[in-house]
């Protein structure tokens, strides 16, 4: 029995993420919570034949509290997406807030959940999540997981394409380390599955990694002021949730990577910090799975000259965002400590 929560359930990516969560055999109860329209969306994905009982549920009447209830895995895509001009800074202002409220909700209804989290700036919602979980005395960071996989997705998509091979894209695997956005976002395409030729000159090397680092911009573009990226996203969001789910049913050696909490594992996390030259509280990399979260951090291994200046423009910023999330709720919760009618 796996009963999966998704938060924001009603929007661009929580459709087809809901959608694609109901055609998972495993997923056994589907709880969507949103401020608008679950009830609907519930209705519509409750007459697909697959197992899993799909309840739509809206803020009154304690809609929250019911929904996390008994939740084993609780995904978040709430919150405003991109539009042209408008930067993760800018995000960041709306989606702190709605964050925080909703690990709060989290902390008190499904405080061992396995948590997602899919809402931009991912650098600084996460450790918001930590935040919030750790002033409820329930912070366990073995259970907690910013979505990366979308990076993944298109560093497979575009390796294919370059290779000439798309139909190989499924099988395609690189590591993309580091954070979940612009400089942050570090493909170590050396270890690519499937290598790229070696007629690639350096800048269809440079032109490929800018494209997987700023591939959300070319979507937000194309969009023309609709949003960004939601299907690829929903794609990316039942893709990692699954592989959560099949280690939290007990499948060992399942391996991908995540923004995670170096707490998770400090052994693991001491290589890596050696590695990069510094410490993080939070970073992306290979982590294998099981069935109390993260079992393991994987270090970074052999990579390129060029993939470690990427590593080291990356550290900096990831530093500041990180430094943003963490400070926002300590500020909030200062805030509150000091005026409690707010
Ligand atoms: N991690 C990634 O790789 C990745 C990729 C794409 C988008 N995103 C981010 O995901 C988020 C959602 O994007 P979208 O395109 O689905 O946006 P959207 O506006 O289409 O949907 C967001 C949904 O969140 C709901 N919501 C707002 N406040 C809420 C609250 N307090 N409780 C519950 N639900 C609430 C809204 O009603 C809406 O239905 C954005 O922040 C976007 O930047 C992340
Ligand atoms: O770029 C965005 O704003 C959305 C998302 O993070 C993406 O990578 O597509």
């Amino acid at each position: 029995m796996v009963k999966a929560v998704v938060l924001g359930a009603a929007g661009g990516i929580g459709q087809p993420l809901s959608l694609l969560l109901k055609t998972n055999p495993e997923i056994t109860a589907l709880g969507l919570f949103d401020i608008v329209n679950t009830p609907g969306v519930a209705a519509d994905l409750s007459h697909i034949a697959t197992p899993a009982i799909v309840e739509g549920r809206l803020p009154p009447n304690d809609g929250l509290k019911a929904t996390l209830t008994g939740a084993d895995i609780v995904v978040i895509p709430a919150g405003v997406p991109r539009k042209p001009g408008v930067t993760n800074h800018d995000l960041f202002k709306i989606n702190a807030g709605i964050v925080k409220d909703l690990a709060t909700g989290i902390a008190n209804f499904a405080p061992k959940a396995f948590v997602l989290v899919i809402s931009n700036p991912v650098n600084s919602t996460v450790p918001i999540v930590a935040e919030v979980f750790k002033k409820h005395g329930v912070f366990d960071p073995k259970r907690l997981f910013g979505v990366t996989t979308l990076d993944v997705v298109r560093a497979s998509t575009f390796v294919a394409e370059i290779n000439g091979a798309p139909t190989s894209a499924p099988s395609v695997v690189v590591p993309v380390i580091g954070g979940h956005s612009g400089v942050t976002i570090v493909p170590l395409l050396s270890q690519s599955s499937h290598p790229l030729p070696s007629s690639v000159s350096t800048e269809a090397l440079a032109a490929l990694v800018k494209r997987i680092q700023f591939g959300g911009d070319e979507v937000v573009k194309a969009k023309d002021g609709a949003g960004s990226a939601t299907l690829s996203m929903a794609y990316a969001g039942a893709e990692f949730a699954g592989k959560v789910i099949r280690a939290l049913k007990g499948e060992k050696g399942i391996v991908a990577p995540s923004f995670v909490a170096q707490a998770a594992d400090p052994e693991g996390a001491k290589a890596l910090a050696a590695e990069l030259g510094a410490e993080l509280e939070f970073f992306a990399s290979n982590i294998e799975l099981g069935k109390e979260g993260v079992v393991k951090i994987h270090s970074l291994g052999k990579i390129t000259e060029g993939e470690s200046l990427l590593v080291k423009a990356a550290v900096p910023e990831l530093q500041t965002n990180i430094k943003t999330g963490v400070t926002y709720v300590l500020e909030k919760y200062e805030a509150e400590e000091k005026n409690p009618k707010l």
